[in-house]
């Protein structure tokens, strides 16, 4: 479903993305991990169409995503970093405007939206601006935007970030239904125990790399995958110095 190669991304002399490959089947629930700064968003926003790379080839569903940028874009719903929406509109203007975007007829979409807004536990929510929703709420109805058009592949950078543990269950039981009828879903996030528990395919990137990538058990071997990913990224710190920290101002 998704074929990465060679993909690098230089800004200034920081080296974001550095000779990244990943090979991502149909129907898998893909995790991507690293730590802060590593690469996940620069490398999901280069799949996804929104990054241009320095090097390196991305191919959805058999179509180039920077050759045949519309076509490609049609396959694949995304979840972006940075949740720049249009929040003067409501939430139902929001997916209104996103169905249609994607050449959804109204009707259907009216019927999405609720289908949506159930599935996510926010229709009290839909005729308020989205502007005025808590963080997680947010995050939902642009969740439920990158579904809408019932795309092959969902790339979510971050999609539980915010979002109470009942409703990250719900998002959850939804992409595993998802990705039962044959969707594919990449996803980054922290959550350790989420991505062993949801996934079954994971890469760790650090710096810019893949320092691992296979199946759930290839990848963290006889240890967790928290065990794995904090040895793979230079293990733990230890908390010495800041004393000033506990001499209190008073
Ligand atoms: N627009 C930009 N201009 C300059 N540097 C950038 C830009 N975007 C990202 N970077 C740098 O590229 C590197 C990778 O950032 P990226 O956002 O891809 O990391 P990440 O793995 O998603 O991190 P996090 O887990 O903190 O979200 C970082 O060093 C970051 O400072």
């Amino acid at each position: 479903m998704l074929a990465v190669h060679g993909l690098s991304k230089h800004y200034g002399q920081i080296v974001a993305v550095d000779d990244v490959s990943l090979d991502v089947r149909e129907g898998s629930f893909y995790g991507i991990v690293g730590p802060n700064g590593a690469g996940k968003t620069t490398t999901l926003s280069m799949i996804t169409g929104l990054l241009r790379p320095d090097e390196g080839r991305i191919v959805v569903h058999g179509v180039d995503v920077w050759t045949e940028p519309v076509r490609a874009k049609h396959v694949i719903g995304v979840l972006p970093d940075k949740l720049r929406l249009f929040d003067r509109l409501t939430g139902a203007q929001f997916l209104h405007y996103a169905g249609t975007l994607r050449g959804l007829s109204a009707k259907t979409v009216r019927a999405r939206t609720s289908d949506l807004a159930v599935a996510f536990g926010i229709e009290d929510a839909l005729d308020r601006l989205v502007a005025d929703y808590s963080a997680g709420m947010t995050k939902k109805i642009a969740l439920a935007a990158a579904m809408i058009h019932s795309p092959r592949l969902l790339v979510l950078d971050e999609p539980f970030e915010s979002v109470d543990p009942v409703s990250a269950a719900n998002v959850i039981d939804i992409l595993q239904r998802y990705t039962a009828a044959g969707g594919t879903v990449v996803l980054s996030s922290h959550g350790m125990d989420m991505i062993q528990r949801v996934c079954d395919s994971v890469a760790i990137i650090v710096r810019g790399k893949v320092l691992a990538a296979g199946t759930i058990d290839e990848v963290r071997g006889e240890q967790t995958l928290e065990e794995r990913f904090v040895e793979l990224a230079g293990g733990r710190k230890a908390a010495e110095g800041m004393e000033w920290l506990h001499s209190f101002s008073d």
